[in-house]
């Protein structure tokens, strides 16, 4: 490369370079046809997506990337790629809570890439029941947020359920004023989810006291109502915005800067280890206090370290309280094992809801 080199003899040599890569992702969809081959001859119900896999490429991309691309964005783009080629070995049907235009289906892109098929549902529970009965491969579901906290109802659907965790999925939340109207002034009523206004509440009290807040099901229904009523906005993300053709009459309105919510990918397959791996536990005792020492002791003793802990009270009769507890690393680590074995003998309940990459991107 050269500061003498012509635009033509530039735009040549990026000819020949988007030759060589598109050459080379051919190469690289062949190979994950005969992986998947390979996983079809071993076992007929294999599973062709592999989140260990996949974390541990996109962990390697960025450590190695040397710029000028900045490694999220070569990260982002090898995403897509991984993405064409497991629609290769098998198109994809994801469940997330719909209606289309929600974070939750933005959660689900950044995850598995844009070659799955996103589908939209109704409530939590039918995303559960949507990946239960085999109709979707997995399904993605909020669990907490930075400023709002756990989604409850979340958590409670891992009590009946057979599924697994296989991934999480971390998103920063910007939130949009979205309108109809190009005047602040003209807005009379604000929709959103309930969760959206809370995370809001503190901009919503400093520019439209007198609006009043109306709660409905999803930010991207919020942004639907809107698109049809004068008078109103919608507090809703980007994709939202592009899919009801509205106008951002006020952008980045979370009172948080660092506005974060957390998505668990769920299905019915047990993630190997990538190497660096998170638990998801659910453990019950009946007495508070000593019950949750017993929890925790055997974890401290195995030097294994938590990253969350929720309690829940349990509302079955059985226990008093359940207790959602992440911990860093993999069910197969042996020091893990070590751990789980202790508790089993400690709590009146203990179910290993997942072990399941870090999220990488
Ligand atoms: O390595 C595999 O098991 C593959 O199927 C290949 C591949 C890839 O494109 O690299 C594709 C899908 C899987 O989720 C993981 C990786």
């Amino acid at each position: 490369m050269s500061d003498s080199e012509s635009l033509e003899q530039i735009r040549s040599r990026i000819d020949a370079l988007d030759n060589q890569i598109q050459e080379l992702i051919n190469q690289r969809a062949a190979a994950a046809q005969a992986v998947a081959r390979i996983k079809q001859r071993e076992d007929a119900d294999a599973f062709f997506y592999r989140p260990e896999r996949e974390a541990a490429i996109l962990r390697t991309i960025k450590q190695r990337n040397t710029g000028p691309m900045g490694s999220e964005e070569m990260a982002r783009l090898f995403r897509e790629i991984m993405s064409a080629c497991l629609a290769l070995e098998l198109p994809m049907r994801i469940a997330f809570l719909g209606p289309a235009g929600t974070f939750t289906q933005a959660a689900a892109l950044k995850h598995f890439g844009h070659s799955v098929e996103t589908v939209p549902m109704q409530s939590i529970p039918d995303i559960f029941r949507e990946v239960e009965s085999g109709n979707a491969q997995y399904g993605v579901v909020p669990v907490e947020n930075s400023t709002e906290g756990v989604i409850n109802h979340t958590l409670d659907m891992f009590i009946a359920s057979s599924l697994s965790i296989c991934g999480e999925v971390m998103m920063r939340i910007h939130h949009h004023l979205l309108s109809q109207e190009s005047d602040l002034s003209k807005i009379k009523r604000v929709y959103s989810h309930q969760q959206s206004l809370a995370q809001c509440r503190l901009w919503l009290d400093r520019n439209l006291p007198h609006a009043e807040q109306i709660t409905v099901g999803s930010n991207a229904e919020a942004a639907r109502l809107v698109g049809k009523e004068s008078g109103s906005a919608a507090i809703a993300g980007e994709m939202a915005a592009e899919l009801y053709h509205l106008k951002g009459l006020a952008r980045n309105i979370e009172d948080e800067p660092d506005n974060t919510t957390r998505f668990l990918v769920v299905g019915r397959q047990l993630a190997s280890p990538s190497g660096e791996d998170k638990t998801t536990l659910m453990c019950a005792t009946r007495n508070v206090a000593g019950g949750l020492n017993a929890l925790l002791a055997p974890l401290a003793e195995h030097g294994i370290s938590m990253s969350r802990i929720e309690s829940r009270p349990s509302r079955q009769g059985n226990w008093d309280y359940l207790f959602f507890i992440d911990i860093n690393g993999h069910r197969e680590d042996e020091n893990v094992q070590q751990a789980l074995a202790v508790l089993e003998r400690e709590s009146r309940l203990l179910k290993v809801l997942g072990s399941y990459p870090n999220a990488v991107l």
